[in-house]
């Protein structure tokens, strides 16, 4: 279990620069043996937060707690039940897989029989098994993230912190790594605490933990924040999104959000639906591109949740594509 209890970070100023809060007095938990996923716009505190995870920097106040151990008190612990996986490579692309492996093991001080037995049962997770002696660089993007997973798992920890590791993979490379760690999570029962910006990859977490101007400003399962957006929403694609937005609320009579040339109805009334569609169609039918009635996707969701769309909060989506100079007007809060 990891226990966040008020921490607060603040990065302190300089002549030049002042002072900043990264993280304002947040508190979450993430439960024993469950799988998180963590995001949020560019600059919400997510990375302050996973460098103070991972005891690389103290926090100004508040409390964490890893399996019962207080990181300010008990680092040492800490370090032993957890693992790390950063967003920049770990591993020595001109060494072999195993030789990366045993180099890691050896930091440990695992050798021997031991090495061998842990080696093998690390490697069994992963699409590795056949690869031992070839040199990290003529594995694929996606295979290569797997030598970082089986390097942690070499120490059997009971708390597994991974920062982006999908970030550039292909979409088969990324669901291969995440099948990967989902499946040894499960059998393990690790506590696995991962930041993301590929909502694809949110659906299967037992929670997912939104941030936003270093607060958290949601923690739920997946469904539960679904839940949050509604049943169903409309997209309209337009050509001149700030022309039409305050057309559109007028006619419709509903707040309507812009997200860049994107403009959105959340949490349609169920029944008025097909009217809804009718009326904008009838009186915006020229300056419409595009019309959707779809139900809300965990991408929906942070558009929802944090008035921003994943690109232009600095993310990939499964989506894809989205303007990354998108800008937020009269979206709802
Ligand atoms: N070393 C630093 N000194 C001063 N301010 C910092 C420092 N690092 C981060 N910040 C500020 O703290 C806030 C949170 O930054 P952080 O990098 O934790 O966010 P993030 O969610 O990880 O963003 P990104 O997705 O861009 O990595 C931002 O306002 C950022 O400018």
């Amino acid at each position: 279990m990891i226990d966040i209890e008020h921490l607060k970070h603040i990065y302190p100023g300089s002549r030049r620069q002042p002072a900043r809060t990264a993280i304002h007095d947040l508190s979450m938990t993430v439960g024993d043996g469950s799988f998180c996923i963590l995001s949020g716009p560019n600059g919400s505190g997510k990375s302050t937060l996973f460098r103070i995870l991972c005891g690389l920097a103290a926090p100004s106040a508040g409390r964490v707690r890893v399996a019962g151990h207080d990181m300010a008190t008990d680092a040492a612990e800490v370090r032993r039940i957890m693992g790390v996986v950063f967003q920049s490579p770990a591993v020595d692309k001109h060494l072999s897989v195993g030789e990366n492996i045993a180099l890691h093991a050896s930091l440990y001080g695992i050798r021997g029989t031991e090495l061998q037995e842990r080696m093998a049962d690390a490697l069994s997770w992963t699409d590795l098994k056949d690869r031992l002696g070839d040199r990290v660089e003529t594995l694929s993007g996606g295979l290569a993230r797997q030598v970082e997973l089986a390097k942690c798992l070499l120490t059997r920890p009971r708390v597994l912190l991974l920062d982006e590791p999908t970030t550039g993979l292909d979409p088969a490379s990324r669901w291969s790594f995440l099948t990967v760690l989902r499946r040894v999570q499960r059998e393990r029962g690790m506590t696995v605490l991962m930041t993301s910006h590929v909502f694809g990859e949110a659906e299967d977490a037992d929670s997912v933990a939104i941030m936003r101007d270093g607060r958290l400003i949601a923690h739920d399962t997946p469904a539960g924040l679904r839940a949050r957006v509604g049943q169903e929403v409309l997209v309209i694609q337009t050509r001149d999104a700030e022309a039409l937005r305050p057309r559109l609320a007028e006619t419709l009579g509903l707040a309507v959000g812009r997200y860049g040339d994107e403009l959105r109805v959340d949490d349609l009334p169920p029944a008025e639906v097909p009217r809804i569609v009718e009326k904008a169609l009838n009186a915006h039918r020229a300056d419409i591109q595009s019309i959707a009635v779809k139900q809300p996707t965990l991408e929906d969701v942070f558009i929802h949740i944090t008035g921003k769309r994943p690109a232009e909060a600095g993310a990939a989506s499964d989506a894809g594509g989205a303007d990354a100079k998108a800008r937020r007007e009269g979206a709802p809060a």
